[in-house]
């Protein structure tokens, strides 16, 4: 749909533009913050013009305003790099190996942005709601991790709240509940929670915490507000990329629910399941999730 020029929308863009949004840091981890806090000022400034009454429109305004500063700002500050963002037109298709034609410049380069411009669409549009994010991480060639991610940040412009790599924060403290047998607490998808996780959390005595958006899920675990985050079902790189930054930096496991290694900026952008923990927890949920796996 075209967007009309004076749309609430591209004047909060059109303000944003003018705005002095100075030069952003050099390093990449600092560049990753500055980036998901423009785009999330940008996104309440649209909350804020827009209202509510029209969800379906709001959340396709807010998508294409964060990700059209993303786009713009990475073009100017990062020309030589690539970029991977779900606001793409195709970027949910795998890259069938051997089409030389079809082949995406990311898979060739040395340097990947992969963005979500709003992680948790859904809650943005509905009033009163915290839960959503913006993604920014880097995936580099030259890399001595599995994931290859160097750099992530993880705005929650509703909360005032950015989690990034260039200052990791700190391993969450160990729940005093939990020390003591209390039931561990497991973030799912609020609106569609993979149906095994309630079997699994049954099997181990989990309590079930539900809310928008993996960036925030993720987020929750890095806090201690949520001892673990598991997702299956589906989901694409770039729901998970900079929140799995940001939990490896401090220290957290993250993997495939099978418990094999997340990879990013592959062929194919899908990346349908993943848990994210505290370490001590990890030989127990995973061993719980064999038994609980989901057919495929
Ligand atoms: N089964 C599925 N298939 C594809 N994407 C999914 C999915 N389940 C969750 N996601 C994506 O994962 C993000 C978090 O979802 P949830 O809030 O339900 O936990 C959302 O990203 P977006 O909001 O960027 O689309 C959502 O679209
Ligand atoms: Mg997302």
């Amino acid at each position: 749909m075209r967007e009309q020029a004076e749309s609430p929308a591209h004047a909060a863009r059109q303000r944003d533009a003018s705005a002095d949004g100075g030069t952003p840091p050099v390093i990449d981890a600092a560049f990753a913050r500055w980036l998901a806090d423009r785009a999330g000022q940008l996104l309440l400034q649209v909350r804020e013009d827009m209202g509510f009454a029209d969800g379906g429109a709001l959340k396709a305004a807010g998508d294409k305003a964060a990700h059209d500063l993303m786009r713009s700002e990475l073009a100017r500050w990062r020309p030589s790099d690539a970029v991977l963002s779900e606001e793409d037109d195709g970027s949910r298709l795998a890259w069938p190996a051997g089409d030389e034609a079809a082949r995406p410049d990311r898979l060739g380069a040395n340097r990947v942005w992969i963005v979500d411009p709003l992680d948790g669409t859904r809650e943005f549009s509905e009033q009163g709601r915290t839960d959503w994010a913006v993604h920014v991480a880097l995936w580099t060639a030259d890399c001595s991790s599995p994931s290859c991610l160097a750099a992530g940040a993880v705005a929650m412009p509703a909360r005032h709240r950015t989690l990034a790599t260039d200052h990791p924060p700190a391993y969450p403290p160990l729940p005093l509940g939990v020390a003591t047998g209390g039931p561990i607490r497991i973030a799912a998808s609020r609106t569609r929670p993979p149906s095994f996780v309630t079997a699994l959390a049954e099997d181990i005595g989990a309590e079930l915490v539900p809310m928008g958006s993996a960036g925030v899920k993720i987020a929750a675990v890095v806090s201690g507000d949520a001892d673990a985050y598991i997702h299956a079902g589906g989901q694409y790189e770039w729901d998970s990329a900079a929140p799995v930054a940001v939990a490896s930096a401090t220290g957290l496991h993250a993997s495939r629910i099978d418990g094999t290694e997340l990879k990013y900026n592959q062929a194919d952008p899908k990346l349908p399941d993943l848990v994210v923990c505290r370490k001590d927890l990890a030989p127990r949920l995973l061993a719980a999730l064999q038994r609980h796996l989901p057919l495929t």
